[in-house]
């Protein structure tokens, strides 16, 4: 149990990231708990590992892969200890091959919708709108990349170090200059957080504002999200919950506790509506949003009968 208290922390204060990845740690972390398991009957199982997966659900709130990872990971069919520890052993080795083929899947797709000389915007550090530009780059496409610092936790610092060591020319803008730069542009490229049954895109906070400057100017916006982005709760009506991030992580306490008039409001994502999003580019396929629910349908295996 050890081990998976240390993932959770890890995925709670951010030492691990990226929607991406926190799926990948958590049903890795399930896998390695379930494997250490020491229970024989089955109903004390299922209530360890219903607790464990709760455990690591709760770290974040807003990325929709997680939840949906711990799903996956999780589900199995056996009414004995040993049969249900192997199918979710299998279902873990499964999810992790799956991620890391759909990061290449969607770099290829998405690739072909960068052209030579093109101007690409990013917002924050996202791992599959990375594997995009890169895959162009390397196959040749002399493209540049207008990257914003992604305040309060500036992982735009991560994404101009990642673009530098391709090779790939980048300029390194603050949030509040999107708007002032988006004439440069030709696509605006980012990543995902959750996607919802109308489409609407919940990624970094400011992800919006990008959308919105690029609709006003005509660019192209595309977001780059495995089908394990999307949320079949919101099918039910549920809603996103976004995250709220302490206010350290935007202004000093000690000068916060000067000013007894001030308070701090640290949103982690923004929405985006469908209608300022042109492409979806998942592992299987580009989708505009509007085929959220499809998506959801037939590649999370949503049915009515599984829901709450
Ligand atoms: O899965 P990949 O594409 O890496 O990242 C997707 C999104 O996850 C990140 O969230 P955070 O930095 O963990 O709050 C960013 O919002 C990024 O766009």
């Amino acid at each position: 149990m050890q081990q998976l208290l240390d993932t959770a922390e890890k995925i709670r204060t951010m030492e691990i990231r990226g929607a991406g990845r926190i799926a990948e740690a958590a049903s890795a972390a399930l896998r390695d708990y379930v494997l250490d398991l020491k229970v024989t009957n089955i109903k004390d199982f299922n209530k360890k590992v219903d607790e464990a997966a709760n455990i690591l659900i709760q770290t974040r709130p807003t990325a929709v892969s997680l939840p949906n990872a711990v799903q996956i990971t999780k589900r199995h069919t056996s009414e004995d200890v040993a049969g249900a520890r192997e199918e979710i052993l299998h279902n873990a080795e499964v999810f992790l091959k799956q991620a890391g083929e759909a990061l290449e899947r969607m770099g290829k797709i998405g690739a072909k919708r960068i052209h030579d000389g093109d101007v690409i915007m990013t917002h924050c550090n996202s791992h599959a709108a990375l594997s995009v530009i890169s895959t162009a780059f390397k196959q040749g496409k002399d493209i540049s990349v207008i990257a914003t610092e992604s305040r309060p936790r500036r992982q735009g610092f991560i994404t101009i170090r990642e673009l530098n060591d391709y090779g790939i020319p980048t300029t390194l803008i603050v949030d509040s200059a999107v708007r002032y730069c988006m004439k440069e542009v030709d696509t605006v490229i980012v990543g995902a957080d959750a996607i919802t049954v109308n489409g609407a895109l919940v990624n970094k906070v400011g992800t919006s504002q990008l959308a919105h400057a690029a609709h006003e100017a005509r660019k192209n916006v595309l977001s780059v999200a495995e089908t394990f982005k999307f949320s079949p709760n919101t099918i039910l009506g549920d809603m996103i919950d976004i995250e709220e991030r302490s206010a350290d992580e935007v202004i000093d306490q000690e000068i916060l506790a000067e000013l007894p008039n001030v308070k701090v409001k640290n949103p982690a994502f923004d929405i985006t509506p469908a209608e300022y999003i042109d492409m979806i580019i998942t592992e299987v396929g580009a989708f505009p949003p509007q085929m959220a629910y499809t998506i959801i349908k037939e590649h999370l295996g949503w049915e009515l009968s599984h829901m709450g």
